[in-house]
Order: C-alpha cells, then structure tokens, then sequence
C-alpha cells in the first residue's frame, strides 16, 4: 500500500509530520510520499518557491524510514491537480493499493477539486480528522464509497472513503509564517532543521 499525503508545505510542521507518521503505522505503509504542490490550483501562489518547499520537507523527514517526499507536481507545468498526481502514480503502481491523506479542512472543499470524482478512479481517500470529530455531511456519491472498516482498503486497490481519527495538533503554516514575521520563536511546532532551514534563507520575515 502506497500512501499520498499532499500539501503546499510553506512550510511543513509537526501537524504534518505527526499525522503522516501515525497514517503510515496505521495502513501499514510500504511508502508515504509527501508531495509538495507547485502551482496549488486553490489558493495564492506561495512565496517560497517549490524547490525549498521540498528541501524543508527533506530535512524534516531525513530519520523518518519509509516516509519520503516525492517531486513531480514541481516538475509538472500547469496547476498542480492531484487527480493527474494520482494518475500518474497508478500508471507506474497498476497494481497497488493507493490512498490519499486529506485533512479534514483539505476534504470540505474536495468537490470543488478538478475533476474531484476521479480521485476515486485511482486511489482511496482516507480523510484524517480530530478524536471525536463530527462526521462532516457526505453527498450521495461520497456516501456510496464510505467505509467504517479499515480492512476494505486493503482489499480493493481505491474507490474506498474512511474517516481516520489522528492526534490534533492545533499548529498551521500560516501561524508558523506570521510567528516569524512577528519577530517570535517558532521553536517546538516545527523541527530545528526547519527552522535553521528557515533563518539561513531568510524566508517569511515579510511576505504573508
Ligand atoms: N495540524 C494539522 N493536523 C492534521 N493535518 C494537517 C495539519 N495541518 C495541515 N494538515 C493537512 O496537511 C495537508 C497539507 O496542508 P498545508 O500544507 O496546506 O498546511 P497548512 O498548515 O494547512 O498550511 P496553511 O496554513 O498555509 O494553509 C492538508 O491535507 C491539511 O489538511
Ligand atoms: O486537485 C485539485 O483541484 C486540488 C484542489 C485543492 C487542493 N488540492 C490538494 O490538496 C492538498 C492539500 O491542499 P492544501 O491547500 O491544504 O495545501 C494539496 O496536495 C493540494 O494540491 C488539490
């Protein structure tokens, strides 16, 4: 089983990191690729290029065996759709279990995603949400691929939806980035490398 945990990274932080890590011990993981978008198709270009974005994500998942960061949205032109991502990933797994991680932010918005229905096409969608969250309204299509049992994901290779409870760590990028424009310490909401990552490129000390 391959997992696919998409995301701007601008930048990443133990939200991330912390999810990741408990999804690819719960599905039992051979791989979870982080990948970073180039282009989000959703929201402001980020300031910080891709390139760094992704060496962030290196740095903070250098220990971390069998968590790696994957780059072709970054080398992809055009808006970074993750239904061509899941796309290409089946076309070089044809036979492997995919699922993709959203949170449950990320998942309000999924029907408004570029051709949102096909995501199913190719991978399953796990969506990570808070211990004892509210299970958000679900359309009649989104009903009919739900799953309470986690055990359904390993027996068809996508088409599956599952609602996975993870640690909440109430920590985003743009507190990080207003925290450091701010003057303020951002230490313990994201990993050191980061940070020093962060203070050598002088990055977020005046954009948004
Ligand atoms: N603290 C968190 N806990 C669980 N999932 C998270 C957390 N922060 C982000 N995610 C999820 O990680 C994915 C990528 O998120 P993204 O890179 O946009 O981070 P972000 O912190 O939400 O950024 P920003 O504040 O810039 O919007 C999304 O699916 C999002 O729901
Ligand atoms: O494919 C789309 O149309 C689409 C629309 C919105 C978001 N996404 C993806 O969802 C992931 C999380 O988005 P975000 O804004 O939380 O970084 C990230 O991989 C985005 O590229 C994808």
């Amino acid at each position: 089983m391959i997992g696919v945990y998409g995301g701007t990274f601008n930048p990443v932080h133990y939200g991330h990191l912390r999810t990741a890590l408990e999804v690819k011990e719960l599905f039992d993981l051979q791989q979870l690729r982080l990948i970073p978008c180039r282009l989000p198709p959703h929201r402001q270009q980020p300031d910080v290029d891709g390139e760094m974005r992704l060496g962030m994500l290196e740095l903070a998942i250098a220990e971390t065996p069998g968590v790696q960061t994957d780059r072709r949205e970054l080398d992809r032109q055009g808006a970074s759709y993750m239904v061509d991502t899941l796309q290409s990933l089946r076309a070089e797994n044809p036979d492997a279990g995919l699922i993709l991680f959203i949170g449950v932010d990320a998942f309000a918005g999924l029907e408004s995603w570029h051709r949102w229905r096909h995501l199913f096409d190719y991978a399953h969608v796990v969506v990570m949400t808070r211990p004892a969250c509210e299970m958000p309204e679900l359309s009649e299509f989104l009903r009919q691929r739900l799953t309470e049992d986690r055990g359904r994901l390993h027996q068809r290779t996508a088409g599956c939806l599952f609602f996975q409870a993870v640690t909440a760590l109430d920590i985003s990028a743009t507190a990080i980035r207003e925290l450091i424009k701010a003057g303020r310490n951002p230490q313990f909401l994201l990993p050191d490398a980061v940070i020093a990552y962060i203070r050598r490129h002088h990055l977020y000390l005046s954009s948004n």
